[in-house]
């Protein structure tokens, strides 16, 4: 075996050494190891800008088929429908697909996409390989360990945690006056997080008394922001530019204090476990289990279980999907109640019937409330916080229309305009719930509607944000009457990754008189 492999290597420097021989002098065998490897590259360079310039003529044929808008958020809305909602929006690199009718949104949730690296590549160094960008087997291996820590039979006991922290901002604005001046979007967002903090990592934060004064919770807002903003500047996607600008370095160091305290509150669970501190049932359950529990615990057929850096990944990605979202579901139902008196006087009714003046709601409540489930879902139509999601083509799609688009285009489901869109809802800019009761549910599409997304990819934390939204709307309206406040900026929607306010929404919040 020696001998025959040391005859081949002789073979090929013979080879070498002959062709050599023929080059001119000062040539040697390195130099032509390094041309040939240089010319195989050569080639394989053209290939690609060859095969890349071909397929972006095809792209650029297919994207004439689709009317033309100059910024997708203010000019989409505006638009008729009669292309099934299908617009392009052009930059000078690249331009994009707009789906917004539920026939041209479902294939694109379909199997037939991946998530576009080049979009989802800025929540990496957050959020690692966690469930919301990894992909392919990965994905699939995490998604089904990760389903059960959202079983309803975990889900039930966090209601207890959301009606703490709804006490706690309850207190807040209770302690501000009578009809004192409140902004949702800040006092909610800390609500949420204090609920997403408890329930994922089992950490009593008290961010929401404290404010923005730890720098972890600093660090999550900036995060935020800096993910936002960063595809609007060109220069930004090249990582190296990125990460010399100040914005680079101040999202570097927010990455580093909110990996340090995730891998911190992970490594004491795992002490925890090993010394046996944490005390289970017999059938090997604690009373209330956390999502961090769950993760340390899920195990593959095989018995391997999730890596600690796969852990944390996953609870940043909980943190991060798992907050502003929810914030801004909640946000958004309380300004549309505060526009729609009666409505909100129904929901307070419904809250009465079902707690008979307890405080506290139970998982039996949480299906009770019927009415403000129709309004939650109304205002998550009206305004869906997470406004739209991308996809590549994973292969060429025809539309039941005929046109097509070729595979790897870039393309949106637009939420905004599928919730608005007039084929399926009618008067759509105006808030009614009665959309969302049993009768009028009924034979709607299954894609008209889809806060969560939908397909494989869809949201796998929607029990839990329903439950979290339920509860917090149900308490906020049991103590308090809230109506717009006149003397604030008027409420003008902004996306900032999920949809949120420019100016934030004020509202006055009046206690309840209770006999
Ligand atoms: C009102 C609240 C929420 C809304 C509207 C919402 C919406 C969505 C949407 C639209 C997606 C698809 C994203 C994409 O395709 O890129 C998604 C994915 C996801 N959401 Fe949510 N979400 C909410 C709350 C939550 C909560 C509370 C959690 C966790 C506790 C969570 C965890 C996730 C995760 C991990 C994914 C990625 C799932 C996957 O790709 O397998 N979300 N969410």
């Amino acid at each position: 075996m020696v001998a025959s492999s040391e005859d081949e290597q002789s073979q090929i420097f013979d080879f070498l050494r002959l062709l050599s021989a023929g080059l001119p002098a000062g040539f040697t065998g390195t130099t032509l190891v390094v041309w040939t490897l240089a010319g195989i590259l050569a080639v394989r360079l053209s290939v690609y800008v060859v095969n890349f310039i071909a397929w972006q003529a095809k792209f650029r044929r297919a994207m004439k088929q689709f009317p033309l808008i100059d910024r997708p958020s203010a000019e989409l809305l505006s638009l008729d429908h009669d292309d099934r909602s299908r617009v392009r929006w052009q930059i000078p690199v690249i331009a994009f697909t707009f789906c917004g009718h539920p026939e041209t949104v479902k294939p694109i949730l379909s199997n037939i996409t991946r998530k576009p690296e080049w979009m989802y590549r800025f929540f990496r160094p957050w959020l690692g390989d966690g469930l919301l960008v990894s992909e392919g087997s990965k994905w699939q291996r995490n998604r089904r360990l990760l389903t059960p820590a959202f079983h309803f039979d975990i889900l039930k006991h966090y209601v207890k945690l959301f009606s703490e922290s709804a006490d706690v901002l309850l207190e807040k604005w209770m302690s501000r006056g009578p009809g004192a001046s409140v902004e949702l979007f800040d006092d909610v967002g800390l609500m949420t997080l204090d609920n997403i903090l408890k329930c994922s990592l089992g950490y009593n934060s008290s961010c929401q008394t404290d404010g923005r004064s730890s720098p972890y919770i600093l660090a999550v807002h900036d995060l935020t922001r800096l993910i936002n903003d960063r595809p609007d500047y060109l220069p930004y996607y090249v990582d190296f530019i990125y990460y010399l600008s100040a914005d680079g370095r101040r999202f570097r160091k927010a990455c580093k204090i909110v990996h340090d305290f995730s891998e911190k509150v992970i490594r004491e669970r795992k002490e925890q476990l090993k010394k046996g501190e944490l005390t289970f049932s017999k059938t090997g359950r604690r009373k209330r289990l956390d999502l961090l529990d769950i993760l340390l615990r899920a195990r593959d057929e095989d018995g391997t279980g999730l890596s600690v850096s796969e852990i944390q990944d996953e609870v940043n990605t909980f943190l991060f999907g798992g907050h502003h979202t929810t914030a801004s579901g909640i946000s958004w139902t309380l300004f549309h109640l505060a526009q729609n008196k009666d409505y909100q006087d129904r929901c307070k009714r419904e809250v009465e019937e079902v707690l008979q003046g307890r405080t506290e709601i139970t998982w039996q409540d949480v299906g009770k409330l019927p009415f403000i489930t129709m309004c939650i879902k109304e205002s998550m139509r009206c305004v869906p916080p997470v406004p739209r999601v991308a996809r590549a083509l994973k292969q060429d799609l025809t539309f039941p229309d005929g046109k097509s688009l070729p595979k790897g285009s870039p393309t949106y489901a637009e939420f905004n305009e599928l919730h608005r869109n007039r084929d399926i809802w009618p008067n759509p800019t105006v808030y009614d719930p009665y959309r969302f009761s049993p009768e009028n549910s009924m034979n709607r599409h299954p894609y008209a509607f889809l806060p969560f997304s939908a397909g494989p990819r869809n949201c796998i934390g929607q029990n839990f944000a329903m439950s979290e939204m339920k509860v917090s709307v149900a308490l906020i309206l049991q103590r308090f009457y809230l109506e717009l406040d006149p003397a604030k900026p008027p409420v003008v929607p902004c996306e900032m990754i999920t949809n949120q306010a420019r100016d934030g929404i004020w509202v006055k919040a009046h206690p309840v008189k209770t006999d």
